[in-house]
């Protein structure tokens, strides 16, 4: 009978404009004697989570190949004997921020040898026009997916985490606010919006917190609408969020937290990204996965925030 291996890594070579070098995070992991899967082209990652059943998964790239894993791991059923880990290696690396994982591959490869374990949850989005997808940090609707949208594969490699901020810079100028019809938990509420996340985890489009209070074990998800507000508005919003403070109570900021979201928008072509990945369709209801997900977590992790 074949010896199943107990580590896979997942490493994405296109990660952070293609500077994710596997040869640097080979020696860093061969402690763990790990078996390597080096993805070609996008879907291996979710191909690789997929038929791994039980073990410790290592997932060295940005938030891109970590969703991807996530919906393997999703179509799966979230396996409960599996373990995610994450050696951040993208541009954005937004969930390695709500999971305190240090940006530096020896730090992280040091936070999974400490292998501080917590049962996160996990989001299922199902679109409108069927099928679904999971997510595990934040799914943005509006600007923010705008922005996730403008910043492409260059703008990734020659700006760095700053080509998030030009591109919010050029998504403003011209974005049309949308009507909002949703259902928290069975409550109706319709809001004329720029942006609406839905946070388990809490940071997007590399580094603003999108769902400053998300808390990723309590079972719910947290909704934060920027609503149509007018320009003085937005200029005090801003520099609030972008100094990654909590601006929830401010003027045009709608928050609530819910179990079960229905979403629909008017106009309906309202884009939208789940871990900063364009969505291929139009999403209609998200749900949550309690406690789905066995995450390795930094040493600063807290599932609190806020009350
Ligand atoms: N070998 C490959 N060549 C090209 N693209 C790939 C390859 N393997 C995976 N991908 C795709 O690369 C995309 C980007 O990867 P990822 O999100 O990890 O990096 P990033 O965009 O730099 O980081 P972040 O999302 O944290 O800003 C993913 O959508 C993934 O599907």
């Amino acid at each position: 009978m074949a010896v199943v291996p107990e580590v896979r890594v997942i490493c994405n070579p296109a990660s952070r404009g293609g500077s994710c070098n596997p040869g640097i995070l080979r020696p860093l992991l061969e402690e763990f004697g790990p078996e390597w899967v080096v993805t070609g082209r996008p879907g291996d990652a979710a191909a690789a989570a997929r038929e791994w059943e039980e073990g410790l998964l290592v997932v060295a790239g940005g938030d891109g190949t970590v969703n991807e894993a996530v919906n393997g791991l999703g179509m799966a059923g979230f396996p409960e004997g599996v373990t995610l880990a994450i050696i951040p290696a993208g541009t954005g690396n937004d969930l390695a921020q709500t999971l305190a994982i240090p940006p530096d591959p020896e730090e992280a490869v040091e936070i999974l040898r400490k292998g501080r374990l917590r049962r996160l949850d996990a989001a299922r989005i199902r679109l409108r026009s069927g099928g679904e997808r999971f997510f595990v940090n934040v799914a943005n609707g509006g600007a923010g997916a705008r922005i996730s949208e403008a910043v492409d594969k260059e703008l990734k490699s020659r700006w760095g985490r700053l080509a998030y901020l030009r591109a919010a810079l050029e998504v403003a100028q011209e974005f049309e606010p949308r009507e909002l019809h949703l259902v928290l938990d069975g409550e109706r509420r319709d809001l004329r919006a720029i942006n609406v996340a839905v946070g388990n985890c809490r940071y997007a489009g590399g580094g603003w917190p999108a769902a400053p209070r998300a808390n990723p074990e309590d079972g719910l998800l947290d909704l934060v609408v920027i609503e149509d507000v007018g320009l003085h508005e937005l200029l005090e919003l801003g520099p609030l969020a972008l100094a990654r403070t909590d601006y929830l109570e401010a003027e045009g900021v709608f928050f609530t937290r819910a179990r079960d979201v229905l979403i629909e928008a008017s106009p309906p072509d309202l884009e939208f990204t789940a871990d900063g990945e364009p969505l291929s369709g139009e999403p209609a209801e998200f749900a949550v996965f309690h406690r789905a997900l066995g995450v390795v977590v930094g040493l600063e992790y807290t599932p609190d925030v806020l009350p």
